[in-house]
């Protein structure tokens, strides 16, 4: 344990109980907390830092949360203030018994700046350690607001230049992120955010990367915003042009998306290996996907009804020819983790699915696993403006056309840098595309619940229709 220095009225091995006693309930309202659709059975502190003494105070805190048979590790930035409370917004604040307020800083901008200070100095803190990328001079004293999309873990922004995102739930070592964010850096790709910097703990006497700072792209735009503003504009038309003809078509950043992917799995190839696997392997993949499917099946009975179409679509990956090449991909990659700056597009986020093991994240894939998130994505994009609205046979109709579009178009920009048309594995694709579609039934249930129709619109379409 660290940081047994005095809060001005309470000790803090004492607060930081009270804080553990308070989560169970607190934690489920906050967005980046992970497991949302089970009960918590207890938070343990695991370990407890004090960045800024006094009042204000700032700490650190990584806890183990304790959900039937599952242990998992999050970090916690924890303000207190004796005076005024800052105006952090209100789902921030976690009430303690004795009616002191502890609130969660990261919107507090005079307690979050000293991080970027303490990466640049590349200070040790107790259990802390804060470094900057070799040769990142890195400038001091800038004040950070967090953003406000959505996403699984809590990044702030300084001034107009870095960008801190803090990982909420943590897997030991080296966090997958940080590490291709610095191979790829290593080889010049032009195809991500420059890696600044990093904070890693030390629990339980492992390194565990808590923090990764990263150049900020100010003229960046979302891809899924420019992605679901070309389907309104389309689908809103009062011409009813086709998706080709129409004002905001997308397929030409599609043509180009599909080339930057192709392009980052083929440096992530350069960088750092691939590997041939065999007909095992295919096994052990399918293996997965049924297991997966089988657990989701057991929470969401819409799902459990698709399950006998599905199982027979999963199992033709066996007849992929062997052997075939893995590598590091991305690993959760959608419209969300794309940006188009005025150079290109940006890959972010190289951290795989919230929800996946360190096992999961550290292994080997088939790039093919990306090409199938990213078209899952497309019709994600389509689909939504559907979603709450009285069934439209012709706007759905138009929502498919968008959606191929720019499937095909992300595909045909993959294939001119791959030298290979995904669209060639059709059947391995098409049973990527289900699997992922079931880890976003998954997803959705746990996290969006008004949106699970979209996943599940999709494999009823895909196992009946093939499309
Ligand atoms: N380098 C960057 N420049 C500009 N915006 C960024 C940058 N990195 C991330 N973002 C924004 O932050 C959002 C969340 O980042 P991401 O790394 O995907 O976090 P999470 O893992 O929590 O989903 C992105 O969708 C993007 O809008
Ligand atoms: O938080 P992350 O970005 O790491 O990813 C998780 O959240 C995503 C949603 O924010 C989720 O993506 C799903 O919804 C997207 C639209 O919001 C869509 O573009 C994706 O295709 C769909 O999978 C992602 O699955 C989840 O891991």
């Amino acid at each position: 344990m660290s940081g047994q220095d005095e809060h001005p009225t309470v000790p803090r091995d004492e607060l930081v109980a009270q804080l553990a006693a308070a989560l169970p309930a607190w934690l489920p309202t906050q967005r980046w907390f992970g497991g949302k659709d089970r009960e918590i059975t207890a938070v343990h502190p695991v370990s407890w830092t004090t960045l800024l003494e006094g009042d204000p105070l700032l700490l650190h805190l990584v806890v183990r949360v304790e959900q039937d048979d599952r242990r998992e590790l999050y970090q916690l930035l924890i303000g207190s203030r004796q005076s005024q409370l800052p105006n952090v917004p209100a789902p921030a604040s976690i009430g303690l018994e004795d009616g002191l307020t502890c609130y969660e800083a990261s919107g507090d901008a005079d307690l979050t700046s000293c991080l970027l200070d303490l990466m640049a100095e590349g200070a040790q803190v107790e259990a802390l350690t804060f470094e900057h990328e070799s040769g990142a001079d890195l400038a001091t004293g800038l004040r950070a607001h967090p953003i406000t999309t959505e996403q699984s873990n809590t990044s702030l922004v300084y001034g107009s230049q870095y960008i801190l995102k803090l990982f909420r739930k943590l897997v030991p070592g080296v966090n997958k992120d940080l590490v291709l964010h610095r191979a790829l850096h290593e080889i010049g790709s032009e195809q991500i955010a420059e890696p600044l910097g990093s904070i890693s703990a030390e629990v339980d006497g492992e390194e565990v990367t808590i923090g990764m700072l990263q150049r900020f792209m100010p003229d960046a735009a979302d891809g899924w915003v420019m992605a679901t503003t070309s389907v309104r504009d389309y689908l809103t038309d009062p011409t009813g042009l086709p998706p080709e003809e129409s004002g905001g078509d997308f397929a030409g950043e599609a043509y180009r998306l599909g080339k930057a992917v192709a392009t980052v799995h083929a440096d992530l190839a350069r960088a750092l290996g691939t590997e041939e696997v065999g007909e095992d392997r295919l096994h052990s993949v399918l293996d997965s996907m049924l297991g997966r499917l089988e657990r989701v099946s057991a929470q969401v009975p819409e799902l459990a009804q698709h399950a006998d179409a599905l199982r027979p679509v999963f199992e033709r990956i066996l007849d992929a020819p062997v052997p075939i090449a893995t590598q590091f991909i991305h690993g959760d990659l959608h419209l969300g983790q794309v940006l188009r700056t005025i150079h290109g597009w940006l890959l972010l986020d190289f951290e795989g699915e919230p929800a996946a093991s360190h096992a999961e994240r550290a292994a080997l894939a088939s790039p093919l696993r990306d090409v199938a998130g990213m078209l899952r994505s497309f019709d994600y994009a389509a689909q939504q403006l559907l979603v709450g609205q009285p069934e439209d046979p012709e706007r759905a109709a138009g929502a498919m056309a968008w959606a191929r579009r720019n499937r095909d178009a992300f595909c045909d920009g993959y294939g001119k840098v791959a030298g290979r048309d995904p669209r060639e594995s059709a059947d391995v694709l098409r049973a990527l595309e289900l699997d992922k579609a079931v880890y976003e039934v998954a997803y959705e249930h746990a996290n969006r619940p008004e949106w699970l129709t979209v996943p599940l619109a999709s494999i009823a379409r895909i196992v009946t229709e093939g499309e």
